[in-house]
């Protein structure tokens, strides 16, 4: 799939500049990535995207500090500057594309505001579909994180044709805080993303045994709403693409032994299951209730002599028996790589506790931010005192 990434507000940017650099080492090129700010210093940050691609917003009204987590202010200054958005977009050539793909952090004030109206405007220009990837911010970095967060969700699932949400709170380890941890957790969302974005695109390494086009894909998230994903990653299977690093390489499984796993019928279906399985009952970069899921795509990466139709099939079908819709796409493409890894996409998921909790949140603090209206006092209330002027 040819992808068309914006990286909106400092997160977003981080994470679009890793996928560029993860596209650089890949066979064949499938990315193309522009980061948008508000903030001077975080669009100088970055190392992949070209200078000419990132574009500095709300100059006038920010004067390039960001908007500092005002979610109001930074969808009404992307409003404002659309054009000049969309016009770097169409100069970047987007005739070759097959999905736009936003990315932003949704408890802050840039990614969080402008992401929707981003979305709102690329559908109304372009054919081809708009897909979001929304951070949500971990209870721990406050009330408004949360409140954004809920306001910007609630406003984005309407404009994107698809949401797939990646959890801070979910992915950060027990006594380590967010901030500590985003390298690691920017690590794991492009790698899910980037199995999911690359799947369909045709390397040296040939084509799989049942191929999965990018519109499976588009099928798949065409019911729209919020979607979540599962990993599985296998130990080396072949000792042939050891040495290279490869695109799944760098992952720290643990090192098993240095023989050589020659699978044949039974075992390498039985692997890919296995896998699945694992993907889709392990931690999902949005933990929910995947009974719930209206459709789902199976995606198998990794050395083409380990691909298997069979294990593809029932995989499927095991996919098919746990979620709450029938459809249920899946296939398998080759990659340089020693190991196999398993994508599954939790297509328009019905119920995800998280979310639930962060609309609660936004409940409970538009009426709080009432009622402390109503209630304030303060100590020039009393008009015994003329002011110098009306
Ligand atoms: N996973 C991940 N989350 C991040 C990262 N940077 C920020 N966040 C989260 O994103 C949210 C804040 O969004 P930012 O992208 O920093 O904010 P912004 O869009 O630049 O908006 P302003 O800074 O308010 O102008 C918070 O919930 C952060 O925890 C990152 O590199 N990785």
């Amino acid at each position: 799939m040819r992808v068309f990434f914006i990286g909106f507000g400092q997160a977003g940017g981080k994470i679009v500049d890793m996928f560029i650099e993860q596209d650089k080492k890949a066979p064949v090129r499938s990315f193309r990535g522009i980061a948008v700010n508000t903030a001077r210093t975080d669009l100088m940050g970055l190392r992949n995207i070209e200078l000419k691609d990132r574009i500095l917003i709300g100059q006038t009204v920010v004067k390039g500090h960001g908007v500092g987590t005002d979610n109001v202010t930074g969808a009404k200054i992307t409003a404002d500057e659309i054009d000049s958005i969309i016009n770097t977009i169409d100069s970047r050539g987007t005739h070759d594309i097959d999905a736009f793909v936003v990315i932003a952090g949704l408890g802050g004030g840039t990614g969080s505001g402008g992401t929707p109206v981003l979305c709102r405007h690329l559908k109304r220009i372009y054919r081809e579909p708009v897909y979001a990837v929304g951070i949500l911010p971990a209870p721990e970095e406050g009330r408004l994180y949360s409140y954004n967060a809920a306001r910007s969700l609630s406003t984005l699932v309407n404009e994107a044709d698809n949401t797939f949400i990646f959890d801070n709170s979910a992915w950060k380890n027990e006594g380590e805080s967010v901030r500590m941890a985003y390298e690691r957790l920017n690590d794991e969302i492009v790698r899910r993303f980037g199995v999911l974005f690359r799947a369909g695109e045709v390397g040296k390494t040939g084509v799989g045994e049942m191929v999965v086009d990018s519109s499976e894909i588009i099928n798949t998230l065409r019911g729209g709403g919020v979607s979540s994903i599962g990993y599985a990653i296998s130990e080396k299977v072949t000792k042939s693409a050891k040495q290279k690093k490869g695109f799944l390489g760098g992952f720290s499984v643990k090192k098993k032994d240095n023989a050589e796993e020659v699978l044949t019928g039974e075992d390498k279906s039985a692997k890919i299951i296995g896998l699945v399985r694992r993907a889709m009952l392990g931690r999902l970069t949005l933990p929910c209730d995947y009974t719930t899921a209206e459709r789902a795509l199976v995606l198998i990466a990794g050395p083409s002599d380990e691909m298997d139709r069979k294990g593809v099939e029932k995989s499927k079908s095991w996919v098919e028996e746990n979620i709450a819709g029938v459809e249920v796409r899946g296939g398998d493409y080759p990659l340089e790589s020693s190991k196999i890894a398993a994508v599954v996409v939790l297509a328009s998921i019905g119920d995800a506790p998280r979310i639930r909790e962060l609309l609660e949140i936004a409940k409970e603090t538009k009426e709080d931010v009432i009622r402390s209206k109503e209630r304030r006092v303060t100590m020039f209330d009393d008009d015994s005192v003329d002011p110098l002027f009306e």
